[in-house]
């Protein structure tokens, strides 16, 4: 066995490791592996992070990315499985522990070595599904942070037989980098089952003409995995057992992604067990997930709403950015905040505000469109970590990130769409953070012109919900608020 390692640092605080396992000596990785170590990132050149709004298609990736690469832990929810069945009839069954799903004992080691005790909401349900006999198929949406991929990981790794040294088991993923993530997972899990192998279609692998895969599980990008299957032979798609679709709402979202992943699904065999997986189910993802999984079990765990009832939302009157600047200085002089989030317009206006925050002294976190996905990431863990107690961002940056702890968001700048009227969606989500499962959280919007005072207005009548004025001035009235 080759195994390449390598460490990618791109920032002091940040490195990422990367094992890259291969069986044969012929299959050497060249391309962005092969740089010298201390240069080499995971991310390719020009990385994947700048203007979002442009390219729907790799900020979706990169989101998701970012997410995977700061959470530790499952995603928290409350709500309930939504489960329906292609035979009705036959009796759901969902298990509490891993033991009752009768895994081979070195697939149970693994579990366990990750520190997995029992199984998450939708691995309950849809483990047993996916080891059902006859393989059923199935289509599973749910939040991402809730297992999904761990789940896959452990039904391909399960339906493998070690003994054929072939390709039984592929799986898709929309980037190069959401790939490796997911080979990290399988590479973790599959530790104690070393007879079973996985192989990496991604760019930069390039193989000899000519060469038949004998690693079980295969797991790579649609297009590499199509050149492999159809012109170059490497992989003999009429011998997969289980193909998995994963991020399927992040795959549609980039061109051609969609029809290559179809033109994979063609050349598989009727019985292979078809599994897709997707954090949303718009009707886009929907009507892609039919055209890949036929007779489909259908799993679906509802994103625990975001609510504003137990947020206390305040808004103060300033006249410029200066102003806005001295009410948040006598805001942290009147109250202790833990952690806050502040959310600018422009990148220009956060860069200036981090800029004046750390100039009176506070630890402050920028995380700026510019900034390629692994800096925003070390950003954010470092954030999280609570090495900085204030993460200044734009919305663009931030969305779709999750930092559960912070208990006070400022709205420097009040969320607007690209017309000029309230985003009160981004609203919802960036103050909704402040108050999960339960906890008070506060919040502060700064108003400087009649313009944002009638956004305002029309965010308290969308949610019917009143928000008070604060004085900023006054020291008494804002103490009053913390408590
Ligand atoms: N049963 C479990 N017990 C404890 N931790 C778990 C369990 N299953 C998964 N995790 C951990 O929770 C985190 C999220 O899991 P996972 O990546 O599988 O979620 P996901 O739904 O696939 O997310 P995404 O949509 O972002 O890929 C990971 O750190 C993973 O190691």
């Amino acid at each position: 066995m080759y195994k390449y390692e390598f460490t990618l640092c791109t920032s002091r605080d940040f490195a990422l490791s990367v094992d890259v396992v291969s069986r044969h000596a012929c299959y050497p990785y060249s391309g962005p592996f092969m740089r010298n170590q201390a240069q080499t990132s995971l991310f390719p050149a020009g990385g994947v992070s700048v203007a979002p709004h442009k390219q729907r298609g790799p900020t979706h990736a990169a989101q998701s990315l970012l997410n995977k690469l700061i959470r530790s832990n499952l995603v928290n929810t409350t709500n309930q499985v939504e489960v329906l069945q292609r035979d009705p009839t036959s009796p759901l069954y969902s298990v509490k522990s891993f033991e009752e799903l009768r895994l081979k004992p070195q697939l149970l080691q693994g579990v366990y070595a990750m520190g997995f005790n029992r199984p998450s909401k939708i691995q309950e349900t849809a483990l047993p599904m996916m080891l059902a006999e006859p393989p059923q198929n199935l289509i599973a949406q749910s939040q991402s942070g809730t297992g999904k991929t761990a789940a896959f990981v452990l039904a391909m790794l399960s339906h493998v037989d070690p003994e054929n040294k072939w390709p039984q088991c592929l799986c898709v993923s929309p980037t190069y980098e959401l790939a490796l993530q997911t080979g990290k997972v399988i590479e973790q899990m599959g530790k104690f089952y070393p007879e079973v192998q996985l192989v990496y279609a991604i760019r930069g692998n390039k193989l000899e003409r000519g060469t038949k895969l004998q690693e079980q599980v295969v797991i790579g990008t649609p297009g590499t995995v199509l050149d492999w299957c159809q012109k170059l032979k490497f992989i003999d798609p009429r011998k997969i057992k289980v193909f998995v679709l994963d991020e399927a709402d992040v795959m549609i979202a980039t061109q051609g992604h969609q029809d290559q992943s179809i033109r994979i699904q063609r050349m598989l065999p009727k019985t292979c067990q078809m599994l897709l997986f997707s954090a949303t189910f718009e009707d886009t993802v929907w009507n892609f997930a039919k055209r890949i999984v036929p007779d489909p079990n259908i799993i679906k765990l509802k994103r625990e709403e975001e609510t504003l009832d137990t947020i206390k939302q305040y808004y103060v009157i300033c006249n410029s950015k200066e102003e806005k600047f001295q009410a948040l200085c006598n805001i942290y002089g009147a109250i202790t905040i833990a952690q806050a989030m502040i959310f600018c317009h422009t990148r220009k206006t956060a860069g200036w505000l981090a800029g004046e925050l750390s100039r009176e002294g506070h630890q402050v976190a920028l995380l700026s469109g510019e900034m390629q996905v692994e800096q925003r990431a070390a950003v954010i863990e470092r954030f999280r970590d609570g090495k900085e107690k204030v993460l200044v961002t734009t919305n663009v940056c931030a969305r779709g990130i999750d930092v559960e702890q912070v208990s006070v968001v400022i709205n420097f700048d009040l969320p607007v769409d690209k017309d000029g009227n309230p985003d009160n969606e981004t609203y919802l989500h960036r103050i909704g953070r402040t108050g999960r499962f339960g906890k008070r959280g506060l919040a502060i919007n700064m108003v400087d012109s009649r313009f944002s005072m009638n956004i305002l207005d029309r965010i308290q009548e969308h949610f019917n919900k009143k928000i008070e004025k604060l004085d900023t001035d006054d020291l008494d009235e804002i103490e009053k608020i913390a408590n």
